[in-house]
């Protein structure tokens, strides 16, 4: 579903992403983990066609991206802090309008659907704008199923949400993936997201993958009884001190 082959970039002389190779199956939940500043959003952004990477290539669902952007797009979507819906709407009208961008049809019945399985019913009529933090995730959330993507990027999608609303956004999660599979890339930085979610973990490092494995596997190659301490681990770890097989 996403081939991502020795993929770079550079801002100026910085070297953000550097020669990283991914794939993701179908089905499939992949946890991007790095410290700040490793170069997640940097790749999911090229995954979207937002920057364009200094080099290498990456094909969704066959497709050149350079090549077939509108065609994947159609079938991508993502959630992210860093980008709002417009603030001046009511929830349910920025979803209505997302779901026609998006030719939902009819997309009327998709937002409430949305707002239902989310349990955000009672945002409908409230100004985006004036959401809280964890208010505007889980719309931000209803939003990027509008499509029902084949392929989902979830950039911190429990970032600033209570633990409550947190577990309820896993078992959405865990559910929408049961009821269809499709291809997710998740990042966050709640280990608890990573182990419960991903069947396979990425480490970014500095722009470079620096460890990859499930969470048993990872672990075991790191000897730590928590994912916490092996990202810790890594997160400290110099190229070529990690002692990998
Ligand atoms: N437009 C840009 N111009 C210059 N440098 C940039 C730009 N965008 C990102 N960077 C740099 O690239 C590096 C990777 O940033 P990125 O936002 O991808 O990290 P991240 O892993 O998502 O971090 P965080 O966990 O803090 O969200 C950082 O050092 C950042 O300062």
């Amino acid at each position: 579903m996403l081939e991502i082959h020795e993929i770079g970039k550079n801002f100026g002389s910085f070297k953000a992403i550097d020669k990283v190779s991914l794939q993701v199956a179908e089905g499939e939940t992949v946890g991007l983990l790095g410290v700040n500043g490793a170069g997640k959003t940097t790749l999911m952004n090229m995954i979207l066609g937002l920057i364009t990477p200094t080099s290498g290539s990456i094909r969704v669902f066959g497709l050149d991206l350079a090549k077939h952007r509108i065609e994947i797009l159609r079938r991508t979507n993502f959630c992210t802090t860093y980008a709002s819906l417009p603030g001046n709407l009511k929830v349910r009208h920025n979803l209505e309008i997302f779901a026609r961008l998006y030719s939902v049809k009819p997309p009327k019945p998709r937002v409430s659907e949305l707002l239902g399985l989310l349990g955000i019913e009672h945002l409908a009529d409230r100004i985006t704008g004036q959401l809280s933090a964890g208010e505007t995730t889980r719309v931000n959330l209803a939003k990027a199923l509008l499509n029902d993507p084949d392929l989902l990027l979830l950039d911190e999608p429990t970032a600033s949400l209570d633990p409550d609303i947190a577990d309820r956004v896993r078992t959405f999660v865990t559910e929408i993936q049961r009821q269809r599979p499709r291809s997710i890339v998740y990042t966050s930085h709640n280990m608890k997201d990573i182990e419960v979610l991903c069947d396979r973990i990425v480490f970014l490092h500095e722009g470079r993958i620096l460890a990859q494995g499930t969470a048993a596997e990872l672990k075991t190659i790191f000897q730590r009884e928590h994912l916490d301490d092996v990202f810790i681990h890594v997160a400290r770890a110099k190229e070529g001190e990690l002692g990998l097989p």
